[in-house]
């Protein structure tokens, strides 16, 4: 369990983090999400004692990280956004170095273990500085996991790998999730919804949404507007969306294919049109061949996020989020 609470940081002047306030229950993995300079490696640091607080307090598993940081780190695994590793070392060696810092008993016995968990066994006896980046990063989690810490922190830990090497550690952490509690921060929304069953966003050092990934989907996307590709002519399609029972506006944006068109299909903001687009297009004999909810980047979610706060009036559906200035 850890507790944060009224976490307020300041470097300098600067304002880094403004009385951020979150739990992470025992065996739930949670995702920190925010755009760079967010504050969400300075939670981090916090968390795991490199950087005191300027005000607030953090307990993880009972323990407070100012007043007992010796028993609160015991039970902490960190894997900082660049890893600590030692590149002219052996894996193997660097891990026995990590395993005696920790004062790890049966460190063979242990290595070998979290060796097998990261899928770094096979390149125990290698360089570490001769190591892809996806590999140099699994042997930064098998220092995190390294006397078997309840918690795991781990800062950004799929950033700079390649696509089939972000898959692998995305899998991998999941897989640890199941038996501890992790906290996990990105930028990306997809990868955060994946692997994490709660999520709490920053923005400009703020918290402003803490909630299900699934609620935080929901409040964010917006099905009044669909982009489509349709088969047919253009006039059908223009005739067939008039006769909709809900009033649609259509834009036709390209001819994707030869008499198939892409479309952008906007109705009233407070309904959901998918299922009346469906409908009319199918009863018209125009073949939908592909549809989808319009995506928005990160930044459009967060300006989204801090209009819907409470604050703001935006409250009914807003979830669990916080007010955001
Ligand atoms: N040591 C420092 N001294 C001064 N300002 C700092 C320091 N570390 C971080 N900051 C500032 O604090 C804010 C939060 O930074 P932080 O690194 O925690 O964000 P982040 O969400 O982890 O971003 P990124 O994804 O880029 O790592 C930023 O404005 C950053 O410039």
């Amino acid at each position: 369990m850890i507790e944060v609470k009224n976490l307020t940081k300041y470097y300098g002047k600067k304002m880094a983090l403004d009385r951020v306030s979150f739990s992470v229950k025992d065996g739930e993995v949670l995702g920190l999400l925010g755009l760079n300079g967010a504050g969400k490696s300075t939670t981090m640091n916090i968390l795991t004692g490199y950087i005191g607080a300027t005000e607030g307090t953090v307990t993880v598993n009972g323990y407070d990280i100012m007043l007992e940081p010796m028993k609160a780190k015991s039970t902490i695994g960190y894997l900082p956004e660049q890893p600590p590793l030692y590149l002219d070392m052996k894996v193997r060696e660097y891990l026995e170095f990590v395993c005696s810092l920790k004062k790890v008993r049966n460190k063979d016995v242990h290595i070998e273990e979290i060796c097998r968990q990261v899928g770094i066994t096979a390149v125990s006896n290698r360089l570490i500085k001769n190591l892809s980046k996806g590999y140099k990063q699994r042997v930064g989690l098998a220092q995190a996991l390294a006397g078997n810490p309840k918690v795991l922190i781990l800062d950004e830990p799929t950033a700079g790998l390649d696509p089939s090497q972000i898959i692998e550690i995305r899998t991998l952490i999941k897989e640890l999730g199941k038996e501890r509690t992790i906290i996990v921060s990105s930028h990306i929304l997809p990868e955060i919804k994946e692997m994490c069953s709660r999520v709490v966003v920053l923005h400009q050092g703020k918290l402003i949404a803490d909630d299900t990934p699934e609620n935080l989907s929901r409040t964010i996307t917006s099905p009044h507007q669909v982009t489509a590709w349709i088969k047919g002519s253009s006039e059908a399609v223009i005739q067939a969306v008039s006769a909709m029972a809900v009033p649609c506006h259509v834009k036709l944006l390209a001819e994707k294919e030869t008499d198939v068109y892409e479309y952008e299909l906007t109705g009233p903001e407070d309904q959901d049109i998918r299922e009346a687009v469906f409908r009319t297009f199918a009863k018209a004999d125009l073949p939908i061949l592909s549809m989808k909810g319009n995506d928005f980047t990160l930044e459009e979610i967060f300006l989204k996020l801090i209009h819907q706060s409470p604050e703001k009036g935006g409250g009914k559906d807003a979830g669990n989020i916080r007010p955001g200035n």
